[in-house]
């Protein structure tokens, strides 16, 4: 099948068990959710899937090829990622961090110029592009970020399999923002990328993820559609909170309510 298939995928890469037995699949179009508590391995995940960890044992497969015999350069052209603390600590413009996305492809100035323009419509960058990066803000390094993951992966003819991995994009971002890398999501996977996002505002992600992963000390807790995992009973056993769950007024998704 295309898009993203893991299965049975432990890591220890240092010495502990860091991942266990993590199986599922994600189409192309499709949106996955990452939820767990803090340090129960959704980062580390994420980075085992852009191969900054190494599995230890089972299979990562990216349209039915084994991640690990992608070579370097054509894994860069499928598979983004923007990472949770992101450190950059040159002066580069803004323009020139978002285009750093472009760097695996050869799709030529002109093509790349375009791209740049409708991601940072779309991420609402373009009043920064000429500020030096290192002067943004929290919010708006983060927006920047997201900017250069998405650049990357924008272009459908760019790669087969296209990939967008993004570790809590929204953390810093205020509500308008928020709803925007979510609209931005929407928009991508309706072309065809296939998105893990992980983050902690389940009702973020209740409406808009097609299947939630649930993490609990690197290992599987969870796996299904956004109802069949934001259950009161789980909130109890892996959050140690009580919550109400409504279906949402506008479109009856799981809306968490907790004090
Ligand atoms: N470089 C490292 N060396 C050793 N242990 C690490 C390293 N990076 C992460 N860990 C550990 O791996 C575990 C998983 O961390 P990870 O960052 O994947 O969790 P997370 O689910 O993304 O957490 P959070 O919600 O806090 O972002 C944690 O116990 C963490 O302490």
């Amino acid at each position: 099948m295309g898009g993203l298939a893991l299965k049975d995928v432990s890591a220890a890469p240092w010495g502990r068990p860091l991942l266990r037995d993590i199986s599922f699949e994600l189409a192309p179009g499709q949106i996955l959710g990452l939820i767990g508590p803090n340090g129960a391995g959704k980062s580390s995940l994420l980075h085992c899937i852009a191969g900054g960890i190494p599995s230890s044992a089972g299979q990562l497969l990216l349209g039915g090829i084994p991640l690990v015999e992608i070579n370097p350069q054509q894994r860069a052209r499928s598979i983004a990622m923007q990472v949770q603390h992101s450190v950059l600590n040159f002066p580069f413009s803004v323009e020139e961090v978002i285009l750093l996305g472009r760097t695996p492809h050869a799709s030529g100035q002109t093509c790349d110029r375009k791209i740049l323009q409708e991601v940072m419509a779309a991420t609402d960058t373009t009043g920064l592009r000429h500020r030096p990066y290192t002067q943004l803000s929290g919010g708006e390094k983060q927006r920047v970020q997201l900017a250069r993951a998405v650049a990357q992966v924008w272009r459908e003819e760019d790669a087969a399999q296209r990939l967008l991995l993004l570790d809590e994009p929204n953390s810093a971002l205020d509500l308008s923002h928020q709803r925007m890398v979510l609209e931005l999501v929407t928009l991508l996977a309706g072309r065809g990328c296939a998105i893990m996002l992980a983050s902690h505002d389940f009702n973020l992600l209740s409406p808009h993820a097609d299947r939630l992963l649930l993490l609990q000390q690197g290992t599987q807790a969870g796996y299904g559609r956004p109802a069949e995992v934001l259950t009161r009973d789980m909130f109890r056993t892996v959050f140690s909170v009580q919550v109400h769950i409504q279906p949402h007024p506008d479109n009856g998704a799981p809306l968490v309510i907790h004090q």
